[in-house]
């Protein structure tokens, strides 16, 4: 049975690995200011796997934005672990996020004109520390699809290739918005199973945004937004594999 019980740091984990302290997010539109975050206060600590929950709207792209330094808030603070990342100035940030960051988004932004191992190599050649491009798409299963131009593979499969991309430089975090957003269900298990091979092969952390409740079941903490507000923070306990996933 799944059953949540309310947050506690993981035991020996105190030190958050990123802590978003009292951030909140207006935009103006014309005459009329959206508020996107509403003093959000939350931390990640290293190895967890944790699901951003919310309706459209609720403030989850904008939260994993800020977090991964493309979006910087209206007011309150980000510290990636001592560094204050919203102090950091334009160039700490793209420092910030090609050492640290790595991004997985819906539509998977592979440059078409350039195979799976061309586009891995366009991260690992600017990254200070990556692993090899075939080692991160052999992680991937896509070992034998490196030559394989972005057309010539399937959804679920380019997918794969965009979470190379993003896990080829280690990266500490992982973030990734709606990954299975594109992708039928069989195909999105396995995306689901590569991220936790991620998470747990490389101990990278990792935050995942969903609209569905049941990928929750996969993670060690769920945060849900509801308004731009953190509306409850769970830990997970029966934490399911990607295949015992069902919805
Ligand atoms: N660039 C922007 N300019 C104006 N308003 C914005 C902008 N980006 C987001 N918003 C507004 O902020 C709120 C939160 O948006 P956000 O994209 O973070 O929600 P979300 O939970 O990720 O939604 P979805 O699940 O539909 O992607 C929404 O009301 C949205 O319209």
């Amino acid at each position: 049975m799944h059953i949540l019980t309310h947050d506690e740091p993981e035991p020996g984990a105190d030190t958050p690995l990123l802590r978003v302290d009292d951030i909140s997010k207006e935009y103006a539109m014309g005459e009329m200011t959206v508020t996107a975050l509403r003093h959000v206060s939350a931390e990640f600590y290293r190895g967890e796997l944790v699901v951003l929950l919310g309706t459209s709207g609720s403030g989850k792209s904008t939260l994993l934005n800020i977090i991964g330094g493309l979006d910087s808030p209206s007011s309150g603070r980000v510290f990636f672990r001592d560094r204050e990342i919203t102090a950091a100035g334009e160039e700490g940030l793209t420092a910030f996020r090609r050492e640290s960051i790595g991004f997985v988004f819906q539509f998977y932004n592979l440059i078409s004109s350039l195979t799976a191992l061309e586009n891995v190599q366009l991260v690992t050649e600017i990254a200070s520390n990556p692993m090899r491009p075939e080692e991160a798409l052999d992680l991937v299963g896509l070992g034998d699809r490196l030559n394989h131009f972005p057309a010539q593979l399937s959804g679920g499969e380019q997918q794969r290739v965009a979470i190379a991309r993003a896990v080829a430089k280690k990266p500490e975090l992982l973030l990734c918005d709606e990954p299975t957003g594109a992708l039928d269900y069989e195909t999105g298990k396995v995306v689901l199973e590569v991220l936790k091979d991620v998470n747990e092969g490389l101990g990278t952390t990792t935050l995942v945004i969903t609209h569905n409740v049941s990928i929750s079941r996969m993670s060690d903490r769920v945060i849900r937004l509801r308004s731009g507000s953190v509306a409850d923070v769970e830990r997970t306990v029966g934490k399911l594999s990607p295949a015992q996933l069902s919805w």
